[in-house]
């Protein structure tokens, strides 16, 4: 299974990353173009493509979502004042219609931190209602402390199973 980790610069990809393959958020510097990692995860094999999200880096999302069988995208729900530039982000990823059919997973991060937004908040702020392309579900986590990190990985070993 192949995997692109995007979303807007500082909102932890390269940190649920870290957490993902060696069970540890690790140390995380702003990511550089790219990095790629090969996961292990019971039988599953994931190849892990996390991607820049700082403002250059952004246009060469859809290139690489196109390849993959998964795409995550990750939302700071600490940064409430961001939500609509991960929106306007995320919409215009998803115009590409080579991506349609791609399961799409949520990430809101940073659950640690407070005030966080919901589930349901995350929802509306991305205008999630409106992606209809590509099956969709919001997953509430800490990278930084492990917070349902295993939902993440149950959602991505059901994934494969079908
Ligand atoms: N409190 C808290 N901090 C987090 C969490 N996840 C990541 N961080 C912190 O957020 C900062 C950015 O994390 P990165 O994983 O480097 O963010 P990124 O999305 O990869 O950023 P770019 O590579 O620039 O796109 C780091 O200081 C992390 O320690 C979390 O769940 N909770
Ligand atoms: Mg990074």
């Amino acid at each position: 299974m192949e995997m692109v980790i995007v979303g807007l610069e500082n909102s932890g990809k390269t940190t649920f990353t870290n957490y993902l393959s060696e069970g540890s958020p690790g140390e995380s510097v702003p990511t550089i173009g790219l990095n790629v990692k090969t996961v292990n995860k019971g039988n599953l094999i994931i190849k892990v493509w996390d991607l820049g999200g700082q403002v250059q880096y952004r246009t060469e999302w859809g290139r690489y979502a196109r390849e993959t069988n998964v795409i995550i995208f990750v939302v700071d729900a600490s940064a409430i004042d961001l939500i609509s530039y991960s929106r306007k982000e995320l919409h215009s990823m998803l115009e590409d219609r080579d991506l349609a059919g791609i399961p799409l997973l949520v990430l809101a991060n940073k659950i640690d931190l407070n005030p966080h937004l919901t589930e349901p908040e995350i929802i509306k702020g991305l205008n999630l209602d409106y992606v209809i392309d590509n099956s969709w579900l919001v997953i509430s986590i800490s990278s930084l402390r492990g917070t349902n990190i295993e939902r993440v990985v149950d959602w991505l070993l059901n994934l494969e199973k079908r």
